[in-house]
C-alpha cells in the first residue's frame, strides 16, 4: 500500500486540517500520517482559538516519520509561519520526496486566518519551486500573484505568473465565485506553463462546504501516489469533491463538513455490480 504524508493543522471538528487529510487518504486505499503545526480549536461554526506548534516540534515529528516511512506523495496545508515552511522545505529537499502537493492555505471560510502574512514571501521563494502542483483558491491566487483583491479575477493569467514560481502545477480553485450560490458551474484551472485545462462539475448551491479545499489537495497526492498522472489525478479528486459536497450529511450547528465516506459507498457499488 502507498504511503502519503499531510503536514497540516489539527481541525478539532473534524472537517477541515490533518483529519480531513486523513480521512481522504483511507478512503483513497492509501495509507496516511501526519505531521501537526498547529493545533485549532474549531468546530462549524469557525475557529475559537489557534495554537501554532514550536518549529522544533514540527520538524520532529517530520524527522520521526521521514527516517521510518517511504512515502509516495505528500501535501501541506495550513503551515502557519515563514519559519515553519522554511524548515519544512529544507526537510523535504534533505529527503528527495517525491510528488508534494502545496495547498497554501491562508484563511478558513469562516474568516479567520490561519497564515502571518509575512509568511507569503516564503511560500515563493522556498516550498513552491519543491512543488509538483499548488493548489491555492482564487483569493490565495490574487494574494500570491500580488493583485489587487478587486482586480484580475482571469485565473489564466493569475495561473500564468503563479507558475514562473517554480512548481510544474498550478491548480486554481474555483474557490469564491464558486461559493456564489448563483454560480452554475464549478470550475478549475490546471496549467503546467503551456496548456491549460479546465474542470468543469455542477456547483452545488450549499454552505455545506467545510474542508473542501483541504480535501481535493488530499485527494490529488493520493491519486498520485497510485500512480496517476497529474490530469488525472485532479479530475479524479475533482468528481470525488463533487461527490462529497453532494452527499453531504448534518454535522453541528454551522456549515457542515463534506462526506468523505461516500468514496467508500460507491467503491462498493461498483464491486458489488463488478461480482454480482
Ligand atoms: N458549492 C460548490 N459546488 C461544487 N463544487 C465546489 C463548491 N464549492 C467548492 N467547490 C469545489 O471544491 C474544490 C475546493 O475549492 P474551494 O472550496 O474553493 O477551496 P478552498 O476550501 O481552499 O477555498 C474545488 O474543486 C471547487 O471547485
Ligand atoms: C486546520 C485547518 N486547516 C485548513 C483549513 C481550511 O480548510 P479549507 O478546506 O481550505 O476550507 P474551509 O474548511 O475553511 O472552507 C481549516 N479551516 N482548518
Amino acid at each position: 500500500m502507498k504511503k502519503v504524508l499531510t503536514i497540516a493543522g489539527s481541525d478539532s471538528g473534524g472537517g477541515a486540517g490533518i483529519q480531513a487529510d486523513l480521512k481522504t487518504m483511507t478512503v483513497h486505499q492509501v495509507y496516511g500520517a501526519s505531521v501537526i503545526t498547529a493545533v485549532t480549536a474549531q468546530n462549524t461554526l469557525g475557529v475559537q482559538g489557534v495554537k501554532t506548534l514550536s518549529v522544533q516540534a514540527v520538524i520532529s515529528q517530520l524527522d520521526s516519520v521521514l527516517r521510518d516511512i517511504e512515502f509516495s506523495a505528500l501535501k501541506t496545508g495550513m503551515l502557519a509561519n515563514s519559519q515553519i515552511i522554511e524548515q519544512i522545505a529544507a526537510k523535504i529537499k534533505e529527503y528527495s520526496l517525491p510528488n508534494l502537493v502545496v495547498d497554501p492555505v491562508m484563511v478558513a471560510t469562516s474568516g479567520d486566518l490561519l497564515l502571518k502574512e509575512e509568511a507569503v514571501e516564503t511560500y515563493k521563494e522556498k516550498l513552491f519551486p519543491l512543488a509538483e502542483i499548488i493548489t491555492p483558491n482564487l483569493y490565495e491566487a490574487k494574494v500570491l500573484a500580488g493583485v489587487e483583491t478587486e482586480e484580475n479575477n482571469d485565473p489564466q493569467v493569475l495561473a500564468e505568473k503563479l507558475i514562473t514560481y517554480g512548481s510544474s502545477w498550478v491548480l486554481i480553485k474555483g474557490g469564491h465565485t464558486t461559493k456564489k450560490r448563483s454560480a452554475k458551474k464549478a470550475v478549475d484551472l490546471l496549467y503546467d506553463g503551456s496548456q491549460f485545462i479546465e474542470f468543469e462539475a455542477e456547483h452545488i448551491p450549499t454552505n455545506n462546504t467545510h474542508g473542501t479545499g483541504c480535501t481535493l489537495s488530499a485527494a490529488v497526492a493520493s491519486n498520485l501516489a497510485r500512480g496517476m498522472d497529474m490530469e488525472k489525478a485532479v479530475g479524479q479528486a475533482k468528481k470525488f469533491i463533487t461527490g462529497a459536497i453532494k452527499n453531504n450529511f448534518p454535522v453541528g450547528q454551522g456549515n457542515s463538513p463534506v462526506n468523505h465516506f461516500w468514496r467508500l459507498q460507491n467503491l462498493q457499488h461498483s464491486s458489488n455490480q463488478q461480482f454480482s
